[in-house]
């Protein structure tokens, strides 16, 4: 099935995404901060909430994918594993010898499976013992760890985004999760089913851009968010790429400056589609807003602001009547606050007017339910500790 998402709420198909494991009960607390962490998830029930989630999915006739699988199959031969453990220890920024030697040595010693599983979950420094040990390699060791965990791995809407028939390879905000974008690049890189997708952003790039800003409106208008993830030179040299190197059909992007700060962390932390005229957004999202709207001009880019309510210009870019946007928790304050903490205006539409959300958001779930949207409910004790819902746990490949 080939990658095909031209919409934010077309008949979901296909999608991408990973069940946690022990990279989970890899963090302690003073590692939660840098791991963009605020509290440890119980990996059992965590496990169970991602299994009833990928179910719901599959009950809805949609075929769910692995990452990890799609690696694995992409490092089916020697050399191309080792080329994957070098990249991967490179930007895991391993600059003793000895250790990386042993590194190599050690995530060489798994099978494919293991070893990636090694991978996400990392390495801690008593997992094995270096053959050399001098002055430089006591003092990088006195941490816990060789190799730092990849918590947020199950939010796989953020290292790549598929876009059209292409996909944009991330360039990661924070160091925690820059590695992430790594294994969708072997994917494409070697995974046969993936040989004729075009690349239209690079990880190497040095500007970033995460999936949770972007957003694809219609096979027109995407919305990106301007954040604290996000930089504005990411989104010129996307828009540059698709509109004048390739024949994708968008010819708009809103360009969404967002706050700069974790309660707003992404586009989609803020704002989801959740039928082709209904959106569900932070109920103090509209007040705060500035929109760049880029267009295709004839050799450039043609930039203009609009600063009216977001509504009204999402009515003027969509051509679409009436456009109305829910307000996350309703007119509850202390509910808009509690539900907008634990991800209530992040859904996964899975159908025009069919979402999967958070058990936990009631008040929201119930606004969305009398405004017509047919709400999915899914269990989320524990997913919800790591602040992301269900649209950023998963990441659409085919659209119908
Ligand atoms: N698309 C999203 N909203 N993703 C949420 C990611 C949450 C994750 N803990 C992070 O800080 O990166």
């Amino acid at each position: 099935m080939s990658i095909n998402v031209y919409s934010e709420v077309k008949e979901l198909k296909r999608v991408l995404l990973h069940r946690p494991g022990l990279e989970l009960e890899n963090m302690e607390p003073d590692l939660l901060e840098e791991l963009l962490f605020e509290d440890i998830p119980y990996l059992k029930k965590a496990q169970q909430e991602h299994d009833y989630f990928a179910d719901v999915l599959r009950t809805n006739g949609i075929h769910v994918e692995y990452i990890t699988d799609l690696l694995s199959t992409a490092l089916s031969k020697d050399e191309i594993k080792k080329e994957f453990i070098n990249e991967y220890l490179q930007l895991s920024e391993v600059k003793n010898k000895y250790i990386l030697d042993a590194l190599k040595d050690y995530l060489l010693s798994f099978d494919t499976k293991n070893m990636i599983n090694k991978i996400v979950s990392g390495i801690r420094i008593n997992e094995f013992k270096l053959k050399k040990e001098t002055f430089s390699t006591k003092v990088r060791m006195n941490k816990q760890f060789y190799l730092l965990p990849l918590p947020n791995l199950y939010f796989q809407r953020d290292p790549i985004a598929f876009v059209g028939i292409g996909i944009v390879i991330n360039k990661m905000r924070t160091k925690a999760r820059r590695r992430e974008s790594l294994f969708m690049k072997y994917v494409i890189k070697y995974n046969r089913d993936f040989k004729n997708t075009p690349v239209y952003y690079d990880m190497n790039n040095h500007f970033a851009i995460e999936g949770g800003d972007i957003l694809i409106l219609t096979d027109k208008v995407l919305a990106i968010g301007i954040s604290q993830r996000t930089e504005p030179e990411a989104v010129e040299i996307l828009a540059k790429k698709l509109f004048f190197e390739t024949d994708e059909s968008f010819e708009t992007i809103l360009a969404i400056n967002i706050p700069k700060k974790r309660a707003y962390m992404h586009l989609d932390t803020i704002f989801t589609m959740v039928d082709t005229d209904k959106f569900l957004a932070h109920s103090k999202l509209e007040s705060s807003l500035l929109v760049y709207v880029i267009k295709k001009g004839d050799k450039d880019l043609e930039v203009i602001e609009e600063k009216t309510s977001l509504e009204k210009i999402l009515q003027k870019y969509l051509n679409n009547g009436e456009v109305k946007i829910l307000k996350c928790g309703g007119e509850d304050e202390i509910a808009a606050k509690r539900e907008q903490w634990n991800d209530g205006s992040n859904v996964l539409a899975i159908k025009p007017g069919v979402v999967i959300a958070y058990d936990r958001n009631y008040v929201t779930n119930t606004l969305l339910r009398e405004n017509g949207i047919n709400v999915i409910e899914i269990p989320s004790s524990e997913l919800s500790r790591g602040r992301g819902g269900p649209r950023c746990m998963s990441m659409p490949m085919n659209r119908g």
